[in-house]
Formats: structure tokens, sequence, C-alpha cells
């Protein structure tokens, strides 16, 4: 079992990470002290492939745990979903001390987590993730929220999970897009903070298709470490956790744009990256070499590098709906090498436009 941190005083947890978690669950929700009244959150495709194994592990543990499913997709991270949980709460009887497990993607997560983070004012949220993407990012560092139609993640709040169960074994009946997708994720660790990291992704793109236990575990063990320790110096991403966000200005204007129909949050995020990158070096904080590099390790891990569906006017005034965009300045996060990044609040219009359009197919 590999065990990794996520240090935050009183709000402090574990992400467990380990092929078959079931006794380790049964073992951490027998010693708390949550009320026995549970609520599985899942989604349409999970709900069938690891409920009844998750509500086993719950039942041992002395819990009676009620499932409820979601539609699988973004659409379902929505006010109106949102109302559905709620009401699903109620009458299941959750009171302040039932705790809301999501067993899903990042969607799940999501959605599961706003909702324990306002259900009575904030009862325990414990994370299963299931996708890869969920597994190195989502499950970890206590963003929850619900999309708004005019933009991405727009309400929500941070509310930190009691642990993270991470199961190995979920990743094998994973859509191969999808591993596509958590790959981004991945890359932007290497990106923002590590270089070796980069990397080791480059070089193990083909032991992760196909689903090497070591090599997976160590990229996830990896990814969350870096995670928990962003997080751990800036919870609340008054500075340094934006750095989590590299890529992810342009990815939510390109997944909005396009309705979240065309591109999971992760191919959105690929081309984010690749139109951060555009801006640095056209900015001369890097070189193309760099360029190159970030567009080998994308192509390696079968991501997309530009955009098929969007207009340059709808991007860029999107982009004014970002949460890291203060008194009208955009605050871009831009590479100065492969491990390193800063904030830019003064990027010029021009230059993010030029970026915009080689984005575009
Ligand atoms: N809170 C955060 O810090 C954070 C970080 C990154 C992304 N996100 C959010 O996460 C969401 C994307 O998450 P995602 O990529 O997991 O998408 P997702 O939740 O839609 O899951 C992707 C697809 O994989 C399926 N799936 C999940 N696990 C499976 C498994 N083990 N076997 C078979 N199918 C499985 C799901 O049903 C879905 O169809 C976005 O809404 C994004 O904004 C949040
Ligand atoms: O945890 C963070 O901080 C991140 O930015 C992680 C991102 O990968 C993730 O997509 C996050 O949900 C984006 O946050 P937002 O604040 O831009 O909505
Ligand atoms: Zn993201």
């Amino acid at each position: 079992m590999k065990t990794v941190q996520v240090p935050l005083k009183d709000n402090s947890y574990n992400i467990y990470i380990d092929n078959d978690l079931h006794e380790t669950i049964t073992s951490f929700f027998a010693n708390s002290n949550f009320s026995r009244t549970a609520l599985v959150v899942s989604d349409s495709n999970v709900d069938k492939l690891y409920a009844a194994q998750t509500l086993a592990a719950l039942k041992k543990a002395g819990f009676a745990p009620q499932l409820t499913s979601i539609p699988a997709g973004e659409k379902s991270k929505s006010f109106f979903v949102a109302q559905e949980l709620y009401t699903t709460a109620i009458k299941a009887g959750l009171d302040r001390k039932s705790p809301i497990i999501a067993l899903g993607g990042g969607v799940v997560g999501d959605i599961a987590g706003f909702i324990a983070s306002t259900y009575m004012r904030g009862i325990p949220f414990i994370q299963m993730p299931t996708s890869l993407l969920a597994h190195v990012d989502s499950s970890v560092g206590g963003k929850v929220a619900v999309n708004h139609q005019l933009g991405k993640n727009l309400i929500g709040s941070f509310y930190q999970p009691k642990a993270v169960f991470i199961d190995l074994d979920m990743l094998q009946t994973l859509p191969v897009r999808e591993i596509s997708t958590g790959l981004a994720e991945i890359i932007k660790y290497g990106l923002i903070y590590d270089k070796n990291f980069f990397t080791y992704i480059t070089d193990h793109s083909a032991d992760i298709f196909a689903l090497n236990n070591d090599v997976l575990k160590n990229i996830i063990a990896r990814s969350c470490e870096i995670k928990a320790a962003v997080v751990a110096k800036d919870e609340k991403e008054t500075g340094l956790r934006a750095i989590l966000n590299f890529g992810h200005t342009l990815a939510h204007a390109i997944e909005r744009e396009t309705k979240y129909e065309k591109y999971n949050h992760g191919e959105a995020v690929s081309i984010g990256m690749v139109g951060a990158a555009i801006i640095s070096r056209d900015l001369g904080f890097i070189q193309d070499d760099v360029i190159k590099a970030i567009c080998h390790v994308l192509e390696l891990c079968r991501l997309p590098q530009k955009c098929t569906f969007c207009s340059e006017d709808g991007i860029y005034q999107d982009l004014f709906h970002d949460k890291k965009t203060v008194n009208g300045k955009i605050n871009w996060v831009l590479l100065d090498e492969i491990g390193k990044v800063h904030s830019d609040n003064a990027v010029p219009e021009k230059t993010v436009r030029h970026a915009i359009k080689s984005i575009l197919a």
C-alpha cells in the first residue's frame, strides 16, 4: 500500500493507493465516528461495475448505505442534478454525521463533494475515484463544484474529503480515451513541477496504455504527492495553487464553447497547455524545443493539440469568466522551462489571440 498524506492541520487526510482496497475501506469506516446512514453517489457506467463491492465493504463496516447514480458525463455537473441529489439525501435520512461517498470519475467527485459541502452546511465526504483523471487530480485537494451555463466550475467551494481510496484495479475497465484524459493532468504535473517526472511519462507512455501496474502506481503516487504538496502550501488558491490550473484558462473556454460535447476535460487541458506554451514562447520565456517536447508527449499519450469546433472570438470572450481573472485581467500560468512556471496578468491581447489562432484546427 502506498499512502500519501495531504497535510492541512485539522483537515488533513490520507490518500490510499493499492490494488483491492476493500479491507482498508471497511476498516476506515468501521473505525470512524460517522452516522451509519451513508449515501454512495456514482454514475450510470461505474455503478454497474463497482457499486456492489463498495456497498458490501460499507455493510461489513456496519453501515446502511444507499446508492444513487447520476447519468455519466459532464452534463451531469449541473444545478438540476444537484437539486435531485439534495432530495435523495434528505429522503435517505442523512444527518450531520452521515458520509457521502463519491464512487466515480471527476464528475461524480465534484458534484458529490459540492452536495456534501452544502447539505446541512457540510457533512463528511469520502472520495473513491475510479478514472485515472480522478485518481491523480480531482479526488485530491478539495475543489468541488458544478458548472453554470456561462462557465465551468463557477459555483463551488473548497471542501476536503476525509480520505481518498485509489483502487488501481478499477483502471482495468476504463476506456482508453479516459486513460489519455488522465494523462493530460499527469503531464501537467511534470510541466509545472517536476522535469524528471515529465521525462518518466514520455519514456513510459506505452507501459501506461498497457496498464502496467507498477508504472501506474508510480505515476499516480507521484501526481498525488505533487498535488498534495501544492495544496498543503495554498489550500484556497491565494497564490501558488494557481499553477495546478496550467492550461485550464483555455481548456475551460474550449469545453464551454463546445458545450461539453466534443472534448472531455483532459483533452481540453491538452489543447490548453499547448496554447499556454505558445504564449510562453511568444513572450520569450521558452524556446521552440520545449513546445516540441510537449507536443511529442501529447502525441504519445494520444491527446489532441488543436481545437476543431471553436471560434477565436468565442474562446477569447470566455477567458474572462476564468476564476483567475481579476479586475478584467486574465492571470495566465506560463512556462519558464519544463518543471517551472510563473503567473502573468499582463499578457497582451494580440499574444493571446495569436495563441488561440494557433490552436484552432
Ligand atoms: N476538483 C478538481 O480538482 C478537479 C480536477 C480535475 C478535473 N476535475 C473535473 O473532473 C471532471 C472530469 O473527470 P473524469 O475525466 O473522471 O470524467 P468523468 O467523471 O466523466 O468520467 C469519465 C468517463 O469514464 C467513466 N468511468 C469512470 N471510471 C470508470 C471505470 N473505472 N471503468 C469504466 N468507466 C469508468 C465514467 O462513467 C465516464 O463515462 C471534469 O468535470 C473536471 O472539471 C476536477
Ligand atoms: O486543484 C486545482 O487547483 C486545479 O486547478 C486542478 C484542475 O485540474 C481542475 O480542473 C480544477 O477543477 C480547475 O479548477 P478551477 O478553479 O479552474 O475551476
Ligand atoms: Zn483539470
